[in-house]
């Protein structure tokens, strides 16, 4: 069944018109139409059907709509889109419903697909469009994110749902989606989205250049706004999900894997109360309260060899460090404290101890039945040794990760070829193997494709075909021979972004589709810092959440040894060197030149600077954050 026989097209043209002098929106002429045949237009390629709701001037409307519906608000008094909404979801005669406003004639051709992905791989009620802006007033400052409501695919069963809200007289389009699970979709292309509000702008719209078919036609922002980092983090995230597949392997086998299930503790921890100390084990109550008193030894435990008798008043056992306290014993005295040790006599002064020292109490690390390590952690050395310590030889983990990876660009010349004019060795592949197989990840290294949009379309279906992600570089940003984009967007649902951050300013997100199978693909910038950058900030997240991990990266916090020039409305990262200062604290100090081709200043590199989205020059003597690149464990 396609997609399109799934949808019913609602086009929402029953307001007041109240900016626009109170005329009919939807039949303003426009382009040699109107208004709304320009929204029918864009909408009825995407649905099986069309369904106009309005108020006024029906035969005008269903002029237009020639067969389908025209459908008046079930609700009086011009109640809103969510009435709009109710009448169109009680005709709904299929199982999604997308609405799109009478006055937005520009929205993207492929609003019913992406909507739609979202709403599977999420298992969301509806989806709805989201855009990032600008403040018009303020230019400089941080964009905001912009949902657009009216641009809504939704599950007609959520119908009932909807009826409950308006009967409570509430009206807001808002607080009835904070009652479904909704997801956002963004779309880079803000203008697609503009509605025209007044005469003026409609007046302006139909002077500027018709828009072609093409779904950049919609007429495109010079230069949209840079998604912040956080935001396209938050976007990657909220699409992933983690495979399901598991293994179980033995414990040596499972360094770095990801654990499927919880480790349940099947023994106490300690199983035994033992002794923390070489020494004496006594009864507390036979301490003295002043001056001394003297224990008879009547016995000794080892480690792994318990002393079965329970000592009587003033009798002890010599016990070593692990090993089972005596019966009735409660008190360990180190052998060092004691007051004086002839024979099998040991003498004790009063304090010496306090009653129910230096012992380590069965189930004290870990009771028998307890999780001693949930699911979602990646296995490290501790946890290892933790497991051991459980007896638990095997381990369910999650599968591995398959990741392809390959290197666009006609100067890419492979490790034994002669380096001719304008060519450059390949770099971007060993970053990428060495980054993914750190990750854990099974590796898929594809080579180099040339920038030719046959071969590149045959690399991503097999990479798509092989594996659980796609990891390209280069071709992403603006240039004649980038086709990278164009392939990427033909054979997927792929979004590009540039993103408020340098470096790392381009950046494709999205799914790749083939008959057989799918894969996520992040499309990283060719300049090889910004690969690593672009991998460490989003394709890191991303793969450890498919692996089923939700490690972050550590921070910490260093003085800046020099100032560092920073521009408010970005993420900037800069390579650094961490260390410890002459007053034992920590500082670093950046690499020198930070261009983003400048492989050398990686290597020599220890950590990256994170200055944030909002952070302005950083004076010298300054905190920063530091991500470290070699962690301990
Ligand atoms: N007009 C604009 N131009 C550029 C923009 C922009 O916003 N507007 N962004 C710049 C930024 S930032 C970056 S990063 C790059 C990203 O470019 P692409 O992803 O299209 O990558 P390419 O053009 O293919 O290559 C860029 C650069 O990197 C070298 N490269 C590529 N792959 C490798 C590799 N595997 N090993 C070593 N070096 C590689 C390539 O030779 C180029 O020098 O775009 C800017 N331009
Ligand atoms: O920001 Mo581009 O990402 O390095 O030069
Ligand atoms: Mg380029």
């Amino acid at each position: 069944m396609s997609l399109k026989s799934k949808i019913t097209g609602l086009i929402l043209a029953g307001g007041r018109g109240t900016r626009m002098g109170r005329v009919d929106k939807g039949l303003q002429p426009f382009r040699g139409s109107t208004l709304a045949a320009h929204v029918l237009a864009r909408l009825s390629p995407q649905v099986a059907t069309v369904a106009i709701n309005a108020n006024r001037n029906l035969p005008q409307y269903q002029a237009l709509a020639g067969e389908s519906p025209v459908l008046p608000d079930f609700l009086d008094g011009y109640a809103g889109p969510l009435a709009g909404l109710q009448i169109g979801l009680q005709f709904c005669p299929t199982e999604l419903l997308l609405t799109a406003p009478c006055d937005s004639p520009f929205f993207p051709e492929d609003l019913a697909a992406r909507l739609y992905a979202a709403m599977q791989e999420q298992g969301a009620d509806m989806a709805i469009a989201v855009t990032m802006e600008r403040d018009p007033e303020q230019p400089d400052a941080a964009p905001f994110r912009q949902p657009h409501p009216v641009f809504a695919l939704l599950k007609a069963s959520v119908l009932p749902q909807l009826d409950a809200y308006l009967d409570t007289g509430a009206r807001r389009m808002e607080g009835f989606f904070n009652t479904l699970k909704v997801a956002e979709v963004l779309f880079e292309d803000s203008a697609a989205f503009s509605n025209i509000n007044t005469l003026e702008e409609l007046q302006h719209h139909e002077r500027s250049t018709p828009a072609p078919a093409a779904p950049s036609a919609a007429p495109r922002d010079s230069d949209p706004p840079a998604l912040p980092v956080a935001e396209a983090q938050r976007l990657i995230c909220q699409r992933i999900t983690p495979v399901d597949a598991t293994e179980t392997l033995p414990l040596l086998a499972a360094l770095d894997r990801v654990l499927a299930t919880d480790i349940i503790s099947p023994i106490n921890v300690p199983a035994h109360d033992n002794s923390a100390m070489d020494g004496y084990a006594l009864r507390g109550a036979d301490l003295p309260a002043d001056g001394t008193a003297t224990f008879k030894v009547i016995g000794v435990a080892y480690a792994g060899h318990p002393f079965t008798q329970a000592p009587q008043a003033n009798e002890c056992v010599r016990i070593m460090t692990g090993a089972s306290i005596p019966e009735d014993c409660d008190t360990v005295l180190p052998q060092e404290l004691a007051a004086a040790i002839e024979g099998d006599q040991v003498t004790i002064a009063a304090n010496a101890v306090r009653a129910g020292a230096n012992l380590r109490r069965a189930g004290e690390d870990l009771k028998a039945g307890g999780v001693a390590i949930a699911a979602g952690k990646q296995i490290r050395p501790a946890d290892m040794g933790l497991i051991a310590s459980l007896g638990i030889g095997q381990v369910t983990v999650k599968r591995k990760l398959k990741v392809a990876f390959f290197s666009t660009g006609d100067e890419l010349r492979s490790l034994g070829d002669k380096l001719e004019p304008g060519c450059v060795y390949d770099s971007n592949r060993y970053t990428l193997f060495g980054m993914l197989t750190r990750l854990g990840c099974e590796v898929i290294d594809m080579g180099v494709v040339k920038d030719d949009p046959q071969a590149l379309e045959a690399a991503l279906r097999e990479g798509a075909n092989k594996a659980d992600a796609i990891i390209t570089s280069g071709g992403v940003s603006e240039g004649a021979a980038d086709y990278t984009r164009d392939i990427m967007a033909l054979i997927g649902d792929v979004a590009f972004w540039k993103l408020a951050m340098r470096p790392g300013r381009p950046l494709a997100f999205g799914k790749v589709q083939t008959e057989q199978d799918s894969a996520w693909l992040f499309g990283l910038p060719g300049n090889p810092v910004a690969v690593m950058i672009s991998f460490y900030m989003f394709a890191r997240p991303a793969l450890l959440r498919m692996m089923g991990s939700e490690t972050k990266l550590q921070t910490v916090q260093a003085r800046a040894t020099e100032a560092i020039r920073k521009r408010p409305g970005r993420t900037e990262y800069q390579r650094g060197i961490l260390s410890t200062g002459a007053d034992g604290t920590a500082q670093v100090r950046l690499t020198g030149a930070q261009g983003s081709g400048i492989l050398s200043s990686m290597s020599e590199a220890n950590c990256i600077v994170v200055l944030h989205h909002d952070q302005a020059n950083v004076a010298a003597g300054q905190l920063v954050e530091v991500m470290l690149f070699d962690g301990l464990v």
